[in-house]
This record gives structure tokens, C-alpha cells and sequence, in this order.
């Protein structure tokens, strides 16, 4: 097991992809509860729930709130793009350079969280999923210059304790996003259709749905244990003139991979078109 972390983390936005990283840190020990502390708008309910579920530490007052970001390590900002603009002002000055800034939010560069702090911070950018929750994320980093060896240490670790971590240049987190960040909803859909379809042919809902969960289970694990390409592990499901067949040639025929293509391709540039709403001088 990797050596507990003794920074403090404070969550700002305390939303699901918070909650899945809390629980992998806490799961994982990495970090006690104690040094962990989550702030929202104004959902106090949200927090007390994380509270009495994890043990964390949540603001009691509102004064309370500057001070657990200020003391903080560690701050992760955990809200959503259409959010950051406003509550980002509003952090600039309780952050410090001795503190490391984690992003989780879609689109927004690092070079623009800097200009809207109005100083230069060492910022881990980074996208993950929501199968972190189980210690199964996939997540992404790269880092702003300022951020030093140790911190990098820090980030890693901290997605290591819910899932794999790639390293990537900031140039391709938005095509991230595309394939792993939105990528659980795509399965979840394609899911949703199975068990519909299993319901449609007289399947109870129950069945359809433990058939499809232990399919795509499957599925993704023969990939991993395999090592084999998908596209071979299908050919060795398709019998020539057989029932995969037949399903394979009508997916095809509404162009299912073609849409899957253009969908990772568009959550891409939807995280562009994001950052661009907070940062109208960006120019990709
Ligand atoms: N969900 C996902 O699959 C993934 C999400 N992300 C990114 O993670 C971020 C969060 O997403 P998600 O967890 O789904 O969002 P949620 O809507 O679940 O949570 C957002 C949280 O942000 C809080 N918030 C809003 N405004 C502020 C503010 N001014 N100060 C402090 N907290 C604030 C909200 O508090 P309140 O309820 O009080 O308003 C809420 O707790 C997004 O930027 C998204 O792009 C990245 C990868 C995957
Ligand atoms: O839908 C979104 O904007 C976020 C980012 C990636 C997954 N969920």
C-alpha cells in the first residue's frame, strides 16, 4: 500500500465527482477523514450527508468555509463549468502558492483558472469519471510549470487511490474527456438499450438487467485479461451467418460505431466550447 498522504484536501463543490474521490481516498487510506473538508454554495444538507457517510469535515458557519479553504494543502475544484466563473473570483483570495490547486472541471485550462485567480498557481488539471466511486476510474492529469515534483507525487496518488492515472499533455485532457470522462454514460446507455431489448423479447426487467451488467463485465475484462484487440474478441463471438451477425449488421445499418465516433468527438469539443464561455480569449 502506498504511504498515507498527512496533506489537508478541501473539496469546493461537493458534487458526485467529489464524493467518488472522498470515498476512494478514504476507502483507500490514503488520507484520514480528518484531513479532509468539503464545501458547497448552499446545499447544507448535501454536506451533512457527506459528513455522517465519510466522517469529513464540513463548515459549521459561513466563516468556517473560508478558513478550511485557506488552511487547506490541498483545494479541489469540484464545480460545474457554469459555476466556476463566479465562484472562482470569489476563491482569489483565500489562495495561497504554497497550496496545490486541483481541477477537476471540464474545459477549463489551466492557463484559465490562472487568469482568473489573477495569479500564478501550481494547478493539476485533470479529468476523471465517475467509476471512481468503486476504485475503478480512469483519470488524467497534466500539470501547470508551478507545480512541483512532490505535488505531482500528491496528484497521482490521489487518483491512484480511485482507479488508473495517464499522464497527458493539456492539449489532449478535452479528447479525455471524450473517451473516459463522459465515457461511463455511453456504456450506461448502450446498457439501457440491452436490458430494454431483453425486456421487449419477455425478459423480466431483473434478468435483462443481471444478463447486461455480467455481459459488459465480461466484456471489458476479456479486453484487459486478453490483451486481445476488441475488434478480435468480437470476431470470435460473430459466427459466420450467425445470430451476432444478423444483430451486428443492423446496428450497422443505423451506423451505431459511426455515432459513437462523432459522440466522443463532440463531449470533446463541448469541453472546448465550455472553457471558451469562461475564457472568451482562448483560441482553439
Ligand atoms: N460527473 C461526472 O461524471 C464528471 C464530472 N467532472 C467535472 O466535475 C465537476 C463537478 O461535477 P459533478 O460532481 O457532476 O457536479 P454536481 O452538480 O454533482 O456538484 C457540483 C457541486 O458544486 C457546488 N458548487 C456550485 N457552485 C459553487 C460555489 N460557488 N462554491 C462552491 N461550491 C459550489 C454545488 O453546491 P450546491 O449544491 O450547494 O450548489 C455542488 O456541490 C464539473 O466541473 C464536471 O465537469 C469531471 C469528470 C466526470
Ligand atoms: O458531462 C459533463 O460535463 C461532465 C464532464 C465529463 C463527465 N461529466
Amino acid at each position: 500500500m502506498k504511504q498515507p498522504l498527512t496533506q489537508k484536501i478541501c473539496f469546493l463543490g461537493a458534487g458526485s465527482m467529489a464524493e467518488a474521490i472522498i470515498r476512494g481516498l478514504i476507502d483507500t487510506k490514503l488520507l484520514e477523514p480528518i484531513r479532509i473538508s468539503a464545501v458547497n454554495r448552499s446545499n447544507a444538507k448535501r454536506l451533512q450527508e457527506l459528513s455522517r457517510r465519510y466522517g469529513i469535515t464540513i463548515p459549521q458557519a459561513e466563516a468556517d468555509k473560508d478558513r478550511l479553504i485557506r488552511d487547506a494543502d490541498i483545494v479541489v475544484l469540484a464545480m460545474k463549468p457554469k459555476d466556476a466563473g463566479a465562484a472562482l473570483a470569489s476563491l482569489a483570495s483565500l489562495l495561497h502558492n504554497e497550496q496545490l490547486i486541483i481541477s477537476v472541471i471540464a474545459g477549463i485550462s489551466t492557463d484559465a483558472l490562472m487568469k482568473m485567480f489573477g495569479k500564478e498557481l501550481p494547478i493539476v488539471r485533470t479529468m476523471p469519471n465517475t467509476s471512481s466511486t468503486i476504485g475503478l476510474g480512469a483519470t488524467a492529469l497534466c500539470f501547470s510549470k508551478q507545480v512541483s515534483e512532490e505535488q505531482r507525487r500528491w496528484a497521482e496518488a490521489i487518483f491512484a487511490s480511485v482507479g488508473i492515472v495517464k499522464i497527458v499533455d493539456e492539449s489532449l485532457i478535452d479528447a479525455v474527456t471524450g473517451v473516459s470522462g463522459s465515457g461511463p454514460a455511453y456504456i450506461y446507455y448502450v446498457m439501457e438499450a440491452m436490458i430494454e431489448g431483453g425486456i421487449q423479447l419477455g425478459l423480466t426487467p431483473e434478468t435483462a438487467k443481471e444478463l447486461t451488467v455480467q455481459t459488459v463485465l465480461g466484456a471489458a475484462r476479456m479486453v484487459q485479461i486478453t490483451g486481445e484487440d476488441p475488434a478480435e474478441l468480437r470476431r470470435k463471438v460473430t459466427s459466420p451467418g450467425g445470430t451476432t451477425q444478423a444483430a451486428l449488421e443492423v446496428m450497422a445499418s443505423y451506423r451505431l460505431q459511426e455515432a459513437i465516433i462523432q459522440g466522443v468527438r463532440r463531449s470533446a469539443e463541448r469541453a472546448v466550447e465550455l472553457g471558451q464561455q469562461l475564457d472568451p480569449s482562448r483560441d482553439q
